[in-house]
């Protein structure tokens, strides 16, 4: 088997008296689509952030692409970083600029790349999210909401990134606008040979796109494995969390596909 992307051994997270997770293990193949799922309050984002490098372990070690990432010198971490990209829940533009200057902000802080390819570049990675040259010169309050998810995601992309992290994607869209997201990223998926790492509420998202599902309870991953599999687990937090009614309707559609 292939060096994991992403490796988190023995890891203790905690908000003061509060313990987030305890002893939590988890790996991510290259090439996999993981989505984190949980109940509210289960440390999700916190361990999303923790792979970014934004929260830092009580104990234990995280490691992506390789690296300790909190082993690590602030250059090396920098370097880490412009191998992955991040599409926040809300897309996070900067609102004085454009579209096009939004996804080539991060090419611009590379620094030493040449303007006019920069702006090429940006407006490729726009066009792979299905975005027009006129659309690249609109403000972020000019666009509508699937189009602003559509931008923050070629920024996310903007760097060519080996690994790409999800934090709630399709939230605030309505079902078809989230269809459509949702074949985007399985198409960039495949084009771009990417590692995908979410986390979703959405069970229609969850099953149109992961490979493999992480279930968050009692502190740690308790299960793992391909959704197919964490389904026909007899726990107790997995039968209600995916045989309910929303659960039972998305699992038809994951039956359709098949
Ligand atoms: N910066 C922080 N300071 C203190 N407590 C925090 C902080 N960040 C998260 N927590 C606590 O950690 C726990 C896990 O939060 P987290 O947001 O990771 O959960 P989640 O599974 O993503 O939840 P949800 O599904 O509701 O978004 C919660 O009890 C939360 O209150």
């Amino acid at each position: 088997m292939a060096a994991p992307i992403i490796q988190i051994q023995g890891l203790w997270t905690k908000f003061g008296p509060v313990v987030v997770h305890e002893d939590l293990n988890l790996e991510v193949q290259p090439g996999d689509i993981v989505s984190l799922v949980g109940g509210s309050g289960s440390g999700k984002t916190t361990l999303l952030r923790q792979m970014l490098g934004l929260e830092h372990p009580a104990r234990g070690c995280v490691r992506v692409l390789g690296e300790d990432i909190n082993g690590c010198g602030s250059v090396r971490r920098q370097q880490l970083r412009n191998r992955w990209g991040m599409l926040f829940q809300h897309g996070a533009l900067f609102s004085a600029l454009t579209a096009l200057d939004n996804v080539a902000q991060p090419m611009r802080e590379l620094r030493g790349l040449p303007e006019d390819l920069i702006r090429d570049a940006a407006l490729l990675k726009l066009a792979m999210v299905g975005l027009t040259p006129k659309d690249a010169l609109k403000m972020p309050a000019d666009l509508s909401g699937g189009m602003v998810k559509r931008v923050a995601l070629a920024r996310a992309l903007a760097l060519e990134p080996e690994l790409l992290f999800l934090d709630e994607p399709t939230a605030g869209l309505d079902p078809d606008l989230s269809e459509s997201f949702v074949s985007l990223i399985r198409g960039l998926h495949q084009q771009m040979r990417l590692t995908v790492v979410m986390v979703t509420h959405d069970l229609d998202t969850l099953f149109a796109l992961s490979s493999k599902i992480a279930v968050l309870a009692e502190k740690r991953v308790i299960a793992m494995g391909t959704p197919e599999e964490v389904i026909a687990l007899p726990h107790p937090f997995i039968q209600q969390f995916f045989l309910g009614e929303r659960g039972q309707r998305a699992l038809e559609v994951l039956r359709e596909k098949h």
